[in-house]
């Protein structure tokens, strides 16, 4: 306990002078201090003030990409005819997509930093264009208090949609421990089929040697409305065994998790193998290592809209990235008084922020028909409601962002 009764991450308030600590010399400090504060937030992570060497110059509405970063593993379950074999496939694709979410910022183990906080109607817009076909991306801030982004991902020529929205409930026991809020669900037209994808929750390693990196904990799921559940259990490098990032998962009918059909292993930054549970036979692979992302393509900044993420923060992430933190927070001050006269201008209006591609509903029925046998609860009270994509919204929008 330090003097203010707050705990110190993981019992100890400076951290280790020794070679293996990541905080720059001048910087131990603040790094302490850090340490000392994050003792005591209020699960708010956008409230977390942290040392300049640790802030990113990403926003996380463009952290939504994360979900296509490999398009062709994205659309394949769509040309697949068989339920059960498709359903490996999501599968598959869900777990490439892990070390892209979780660890591609951070490809230097221990370098993970804080994302920048989306405002009000943060816009990124992107495509990904390949072998694949063009796969569209919007991802918007739909909600500051709580922050919440919500975003879609479709491939026309293949006719498969990815939309969800999510928040992070973040809470302090030893570390920085995130619980995420909200669902995915993807959904393939051919076999007007949809796959509920809950989110796995992470803690922060690393923190006191000031090395930060994400481990993801517990279990997630992707439930078929074909009859299909695939559970994911995640550990991470334990005390004294165990690799980093280690998943298994199996695959099976509804009701009949102890006998799956398919069960898949490895790490997901990582190789990982999924094999038919009676044969042990291999049916599928990935390797990172030689499954090249495809780069997202986004217009060039002085042709963006103004509510777009990298014009935005342009100025911010300028100024982050040469150290200059007077310049940070004076910019950082411009965006977030901008934000505070618009919402006082709404409030005084009778009015609220009109979100440019999404739609609050009270409830989802989709989500609602997958969610029961797996537990899960919506939970549309922390991220103010259940944000869905807006076909209407999205056609009166910029011509590039159009569904095609
Ligand atoms: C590094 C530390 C000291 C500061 C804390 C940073 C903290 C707010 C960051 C670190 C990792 C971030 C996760 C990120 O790994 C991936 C995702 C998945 C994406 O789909 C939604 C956002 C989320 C959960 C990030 C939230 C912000 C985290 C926890």
């Amino acid at each position: 306990m330090n003097g203010n009764g707050q705990k110190h991450a993981s019992g100890t308030s400076t951290p280790k002078d020794s070679e293996d600590s990541a905080v720059p010399a001048q910087s131990k400090g603040s790094w302490t201090s850090f340490l000392k504060s994050i003792a005591s937030f209020n699960g708010d992570l956008s409230s977390m003030t942290a040392p300049p060497f640790i802030l990113s110059t990403t926003s996380l509405v463009e952290y939504s990409s994360y979900w296509a970063e490999h398009p062709s593993t994205f659309v394949a379950p769509a040309n697949e005819n068989n339920p059960e074999k498709r359903a490996v496939l999501v599968l598959k694709w869900f777990l490439s997509t892990l070390k892209q979410q979780y660890s591609s910022r951070n490809e230097k183990l221990g370098s993970e930093k804080k994302p920048l906080n989306p405002f009000l109607g943060e816009l990124f817009l992107g495509k990904w264009e390949d072998d694949a076909g063009t796969t569209q991306l919007v991802s918007e801030q739909v909600s500051h208090h709580p922050p919440v982004t919500a975003y879609s991902i479709w491939n026309s020529k293949a006719g498969v949609r990815l939309q969800g929205y999510n928040a992070q409930k973040a809470s302090f026991s030893r570390t920085i421990n995130v619980k995420q809020i909200g669902h995915a669900i993807l959904h393939i037209d051919a076999f007007d089929e949809d796959y509920l994808i809950t989110l796995p929750s992470l803690h922060i390693e690393g923190l006191i040697t000031g090395a930060p990196y994400v481990e993801l904990d517990s279990s997630s799921y992707i439930k078929s409305s074909s009859g299909y559940t695939a559970k994911i259990d995640y550990s991470g490098k334990g005390w004294l065994s165990g690799k980093k990032n280690t998943f298994t998962a199996s695959l099976y009918q509804d009701g009949k998790e102890k006998q799956p059909l398919y069960t898949a292993d490895g790490q997901w930054t990582d190789c990982f193998t999924i094999r038919d549970a009676k044969t042990k036979d291999v049916v599928e692979t990935f390797d990172p290592t030689v499954t090249n992302t495809t780069p997202l393509t986004v217009a060039e900044i002085d042709q963006q809209d103004e509510m777009e993420s990298r014009r935005a923060w342009q100025k911010v992430a300028q100024a982050i990235s040469k150290g200059d933190m007077n310049t940070t927070s004076a910019e950082k001050s411009v965006i977030e008084n901008q934000q505070r006269e618009m919402r006082k201008q709404e409030k005084a209006e009778g009015r609220e922020w009109s979100r440019r591609f999404f739609t609050r509903a009270p409830k989802s029925a989709l989500f609602d028909a997958l969610a029961n046998s797996i537990g899960e609860a919506i939970n549309s009270n922390l991220t103010d409601g259940v944000w869905l994509f807006d076909q209407e919204k999205a056609k009166d929008s910029a011509p590039p962002f159009q569904p095609q």
